[in-house]
């Protein structure tokens, strides 16, 4: 629930732009408002015969205590469920599902507004291509999105709920097989390689992380890797005493692949779980950075032949499709194994994560939400699709 409120609250702006633009699609056609019969509840639930198939609707949940509703805009805080895997321990509410109930749907009372309708026609379809590219899911995705609601309905009315409920199936089908946490092995020090442009949020994401992983017992060292920038040593140094855990450094300037190795050393010889390295997100001289990357790996790998055991690229949402050449470009400077994204709260741009599953096929470990240590969440498809197209502030109404 609380996850949940959050990110539906965080993701407002994206969900307010595909929830709009629905909205405009369904009532600028021949959207008439159903004549409501008797035996049908005053809002959209015929809809039932027009849900996608797969995946199987949530069962309904009995309505939330008032207590336990989504947050306003304004309210300031709420927990966030870790990103850590599952296997490490959680508090018990992070269980919690957050389905609003069929019940609260249905009980909107016998004012609602009546359900408008359009068909569903080729122009109507180009306009929810149109929708959904500028909610950056690229072109090839909105496509075959589109393609794929379209299927089987062509010439049907449809509302704007039923239309986001088919959206929200959709995306949660294209972001299952990559929503995965990150990977734990038994391998002590596990060395977490943190690679990404310059203000991508590599060092919020590894304080995050550290500050999970404590919380969970486990040993965390973190090395911070770009030694040419002293602001971003400073700043790793206030993560790492956030998260109670040792950030080793070097002076500027100095070689970062010398400081990997030094901190695998530590971490060895304390018997830290993880190790999380750290690195320079300066993409202005390619050649350089692919060079210290890859130094970085070969001295690790004196130490331990498999190491880095995660290569973590960490990606902004609000550069939207930018993102996507992010994922190419680094993906040939390092051997990337998952993605997080972060500042996915008040951006528009949410809809790049399901153009990047969708190309990339990478998992995606975890998504920040905010600047403090408690915003990095699990990546949870179907909460995602109902908070990127607007069908949980629907819920939620
Ligand atoms: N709103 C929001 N801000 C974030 C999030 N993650 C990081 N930030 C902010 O983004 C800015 C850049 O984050 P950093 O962690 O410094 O990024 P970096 O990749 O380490 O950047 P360099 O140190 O320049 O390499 C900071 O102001 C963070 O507070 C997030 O999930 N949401």
């Amino acid at each position: 629930m609380s996850f949940f409120g959050k990110l539906k609250t965080k993701l407002f702006k994206s969900s307010s732009k595909l929830d709009e633009g629905l909205d405009a699609i369904v009532h600028e056609g021949d959207g008439e408002p159903d004549a409501p019969s008797p035996s049908e509840p005053p809002q959209e639930r015929s809809e039932a015969q027009d849900v996608p198939p797969t995946p199987a609707p949530e069962p309904p949940q009995p309505p939330k205590p008032r207590a336990e509703q989504p947050p306003s805009r304004e309210e300031p805080r709420e927990p966030v469920q870790p990103a850590i895997p599952e296997d490490l321990p959680r508090t018990p509410d992070e269980e919690a599902p957050a389905r609003p109930g069929l019940l609260g749907r249905l009980f909107r009372g016998p004012d609602a507004a009546p359900v408008v309708r359009r068909t569903l026609d080729d122009e109507m379809l180009e306009q929810l291509e149109e929708l959904l590219i500028a909610s950056d899911m690229g072109v090839d995705t909105a496509l075959r999105v589109t393609a794929n609601i379209a299927e089987g309905r062509y010439g049907k009315r449809l509302s704007v709920h039923e239309i986001k409920t088919l959206l929200a199936a959709e995306i949660a089908r294209i972001m299952e097989p990559v929503a995965r946490p990150l990977p734990i092995y038994p391998k002590r020090p596990q060395v977490v390689l943190v690679v990404g442009v310059n203000g991508s949020g590599k060092t919020t994401t590894i304080g995050k992380l550290a500050s999970q992983f404590r919380a969970a017992g486990k040993s965390v060292v973190i090395a911070a890797g770009d030694t040419f920038r002293a602001a971003a040593v400073e700043q790793l140094q206030v993560w790492g005493d956030r998260a109670g855990v040792p950030v080793l450094t070097a002076p500027e300037g100095s070689d970062p692949a010398s400081l990997a190795f030094d901190a695998m050393g530590r971490a060895q010889a304390d018997g830290a779980d993880l190790l999380m390295i750290d690195t320079a997100g300066r993409l202005q001289n390619r050649a350089d950075l692919m060079e210290e990357l890859a130094k970085i790996v070969r001295v690790i790998r004196k130490k331990d032949p498999d190491a880095p055991h995660n290569t973590l690229l960490v990606l902004d949402a609000t550069t939207g499709q930018n993102a996507l050449n992010q994922v190419e470009t680094f993906r040939k400077l390092a051997d990337v194994s998952g993605l997080v994204m972060t500042k996915l709260d008040g951006t528009a741009k949410g809809g790049v994560l399901v153009a990047l599953a969708d190309k990339f096929g990478l998992p995606i470990h975890a998504i920040g939400v905010g600047e403090q240590i408690d915003d990095l969440a699990p990546f949870d498809p179907e909460e995602f699709a109902a908070a990127l197209t607007g069908l949980a502030t629907d819920d939620a109404a």
